[in-house]
């Protein structure tokens, strides 16, 4: 039997519509039971890995943070044989020391989104994983490696606030999250992004650029969305050379992941198997097939 590789997977936030330096690199489209992906995935191999890439709100910026299709976007990239999947987001900071410029490798969320879906299973199959540690540590500590590489100023862990959007926080939201709440940073997508990875058995780590200190800072004002552009254009080199670093750190051959994320589904399915939905289990047949089938 071939040996299972590794597929490293890019999902780019705002900003990042492309990777560079892809050998065959090929945009392919891929439809799947939960809907259209955000936009084609571009697969291609670097330094002998293949490698995913998907922009988060398609290229052009058209899906707002509510629109994106996250069921769609995991299932695809879980399709096309990702085993390690790694964000790049645009972040508010909440802290003066995470200044607009810097990476933070983010380690947990509070999810306040509200008008998505979250979950692939349901009535007819109900499953239950774990995001108590909602990233990889290993994939997370390679993304580290790699984003120190780049020269950039990266901070190890943090807590991201998901936000649903599209409106900024007003002062008041914002100064509770940092203060009350002891969150470090803000976005609107990698929730229920993590969540859907890991019930996809995805090994998930995010990059998190900051692009503004959100509204609490007394010396900055309210976030611009023009701030933020000017910051990603400047951070796009480096979220670009951290992503070619990937590869030479990931070792191409697969190896189980030593937290479990490749094994996350394994006694999560409560459903009794004569009573499970058909058509659910079919559609579940990507994500969840290891599990399901036999
Ligand atoms: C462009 S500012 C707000 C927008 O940027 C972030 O997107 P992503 O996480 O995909 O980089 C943020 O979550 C908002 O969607
Ligand atoms: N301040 C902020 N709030 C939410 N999402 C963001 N993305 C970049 N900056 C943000």
């Amino acid at each position: 039997m071939a040996e299972q590789q590794r597929v490293i997977g890019v999902m780019g936030g705002s900003g990042v519509y492309e990777i560079d330096g892809l050998a065959d690199a090929t945009w392919q489209e891929v439809t799947t039971p939960w809907g259209d992906p955000s936009d084609a995935l571009l697969t291609g191999t670097l330094d002998g890995v293949k490698m995913v890439f998907l922009p988060r709100h398609g290229r052009g910026h058209v899906q707002s943070p509510s629109t994106v299709n996250y069921r769609a976007n995991i299932d695809a990239m879980k399709q096309t044989g990702v085993t390690d999947l790694v964000s790049v987001s645009a972040v508010g900071s909440f802290r003066e020391e995470m200044a607009p410029g810097d990476f933070v490798i983010v380690d947990q969320f509070i999810d306040r989104t509200f008008a998505r879906e979250k979950s692939f299973f349901g009535t007819g199959c109900v499953a239950h994983v774990s995001v108590a540690h909602p990233v990889c540590e290993r994939l997370s500590g390679l993304a580290y490696e790699a984003a120190r590489q780049t020269g950039v100023t990266v901070h190890k862990g943090g807590t991201y606030l998901a936000m649903e959007g599209p409106q900024f926080s007003s002062i008041a939201e914002s100064k509770m999250y940092r203060e009350s709440w002891g969150c470090d940073v803000i976005g609107m997508t990698n929730m229920p992004e993590a969540k859907l990875a890991r019930e996809a058995e995805i090994c998930y780590a995010s990059i998190a650029m900051v692009t503004d200190y959100d509204s609490w800072h007394p010396d900055h004002g309210a976030v611009q969305i023009t701030d933020i552009i000017a910051t990603l254009k400047a951070n796009t080199a480096h979220a670009k050379s951290l992503v070619a670093a990937l590869p030479g750190l990931l070792e191409a051959a697969y190896a189980p992941c030593e937290h479990g994320c490749d094994r996350a589904l394994e006694y999560a399915i409560m459903t009794a198997p004569d009573k499970r939905d058909a058509a659910l289990i079919e559609k579940l047949s990507t994500v969840a097939g290891r599990v399901l089938k036999g």
